[in-house]
């Protein structure tokens, strides 16, 4: 019975069939070299990341003893139900030579890069001649990456397309980095994969309330604190003041409940869900009727007091307009006019669309709030699944393919081109990542074992993990910096 959690024996952290692989490789292979691409599909460029978490967390150090390979070995066992499938003796030496460290050689463009498809990412190659099937073993956990770069590039497809409607309608971008709240870690299957996704987004942003992200970051990317929240209310703490079911005990009910929060919390900016019972009678009636003094004063006492108003139903393109309306009716004396006149709210007035979100409805939502003349700095956006788990490894089409081995000594391309699926096509020889400055563009240049085809460029892919130990690592502000999204010449 096993005494580790999967994630504790390395050596299981990996496909059936590739325990086997071993035995299959041409005998006297000496070298195998794999690389990461996507190849594209939903994004025509990719922002690349997730990778220095996966070496950290898995692959550094001593990960290799004894007592995992014995595990391994009779799981291998009663898995095939056939003796010496699994290569005992190649993980021993692995132990004995190298001192349970990984002979592998891990290259990988900086993270952090937004990289058109089709480019290699990262390449792995053993480092040490008798254990070349090392290479392939770690397909299946580095492949993993797919979900962090996807989440990463979905999350920054969508703060372009914010960017843009910001550019149209106000007169700052400076509020773009907290346009786009993460609500997504019930939405996920894992505690991990919230981590990890949540992480991605907060590549582009700085709004979650997805803390297993932050807290990722923070042990394997060395910032402190990456994401930012707020108070908020849900329904529960709303609803639990209606006395009774009666509707004039509902609309009391939460005529308290949003005294309360104004009383409870008396600076800062607070969010409050608002559609309970009906999202327009609770803008209307309660926010610009019966608590509207309160509202008013609490955003006269300071400039960061700021009351943002919770929509959670209906259709946005219906609801947001009408919400804007009657905000604008009750606090139209506070509301301004902007420099590319759109409307704005009073500064201690916002929305918040935490329904209905993600890069499909986003531009259409965006494009409704830009037809009724007001800004979209009125607004903030929240996106649950839809940001951390309507992805998949076809999303982008990640792939890890070996291109290049070493067979008896001679130099091998290996790629496979299968004439059902052109696509599929993979790379040759070694590989190296080159920026042109002249065409200002990313390229890969295949075959560079052979001095005819070979490139003289900066190669943009640096060793980062080489025999357990990590070479090169990247500051979370590095990786921000790298991903930035250029707006009217501004990085933002
Ligand atoms: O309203 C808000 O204002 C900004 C702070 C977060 C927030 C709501 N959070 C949330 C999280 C998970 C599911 C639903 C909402």
């Amino acid at each position: 019975m096993s005494l580790l959690d999967p994630c504790d024996n390395i050596i299981l952290i990996t496909d059936s069939y590739k325990i086997t692989h071993w035995k299959q490789y041409p005998p006297k292979t000496t070298r195998l070299y794999s690389y990461f691409e996507s190849r594209g599909g939903r994004f025509d460029d990719t922002v690349f990341f997730g990778l220095q978490y996966i070496l950290k967390r898995y692959l550094c150090g001593r990960v290799i003893t004894d007592e995992k390979i014995a595990e391994a070995k009779e799981f291998c066992r009663k898995h095939f139900q056939r003796e010496s499938l699994f290569n005992e003796d190649g993980w021993r030496h692995i132990v004995r030579k190298h001192d349970g460290r990984l002979p592998l050689r891990i290259r990988a463009v900086a993270e952090g890069t937004v990289i058109p498809t089709q480019n290699v990412l990262f390449t792995v190659e053993n480092t040490d001649p008798a254990v070349p099937w090392i290479t392939n073993w770690f397909e299946t956990l580095l492949l993993q990456c797919w979900y962090p770069i996807t989440v990463a590039t979905l999350s920054r497809a969508q703060k372009v397309i914010i960017a843009q409607y910001m550019k149209e309608t106000a007169d700052s971008l400076d509020r773009v980095t907290i346009q786009l709240h993460d609500f997504g870690y019930r939405g996920v299957s894992s505690v991990e994969q919230a981590a990890i996704g949540g992480a991605a987004h907060l590549v582009n942003f700085i709004g979650t309330d997805t803390l297993a992200g932050i807290q990722l970051i923070s042990k394997y990317y060395g910032e402190d604190m990456a994401g930012f929240s707020v108070p908020a209310t849900e329904h529960s703490t709303m609803t639990a003041w209606a006395a009774s079911e009666n509707p004039d005990a509902l609309f009391d009910g939460e005529l308290r409940a949003c005294e309360y929060m104004l009383k409870e919390f008396p600076d800062g900016i607070i969010s409050v869900v608002s559609d309970s019972y009906d999202i327009y009678e609770c803008c209307e009636k309660i926010w610009g009727q019966k608590l509207k003094d309160m509202v008013i004063e609490r955003g006269r006492h300071a400039s960061g007091n700021v009351l943002v108003i919770r929509p959670d139903s209906g259709e946005p393109i219906e609801v947001l307009p009408r919400i804007l309306d009657i905000l604008y009716e009750a606090f139209k004396a506070d509301c301004t006019v902007n420099s590319k006149q759109y409307k704005v709210l009073p500064h201690y007035l916002r929305i918040i669309q935490g329904d209905g979100i993600s890069i499909d409805s986003l531009r259409t939502i965006l494009e409704r709030i830009k037809q009724t003349g007001f800004s979209v700095e009125n607004f903030v956006f929240g996106s649950g699944g839809s940001l951390l788990m309507r992805v998949h490894r076809d999303t982008n089409r990640c792939a890890f393919k070996c291109s290049y081995a070493e067979i008896d000594g001679k130099p091998v391309n290996v790629y496979k081109d299968p004439k059902t699926d052109p696509k599929k096509s993979s790379k040759k020889g070694l590989l190296c990542l080159e920026y042109n400055e002249e065409t200002k563009k990313f390229i890969t240049h295949e075959e560079q074992q052979n001095s005819d085809k070979r490139v003289q460029c900066r190669d943009l892919l640096h060793t980062v993990y080489e025999n357990g130990v990590l070479l090169k690592e990247y500051t979370f502000q590095e990786i921000r910096d790298n991903a930035k999204v250029t707006v009217d010449g501004h990085r933002i």
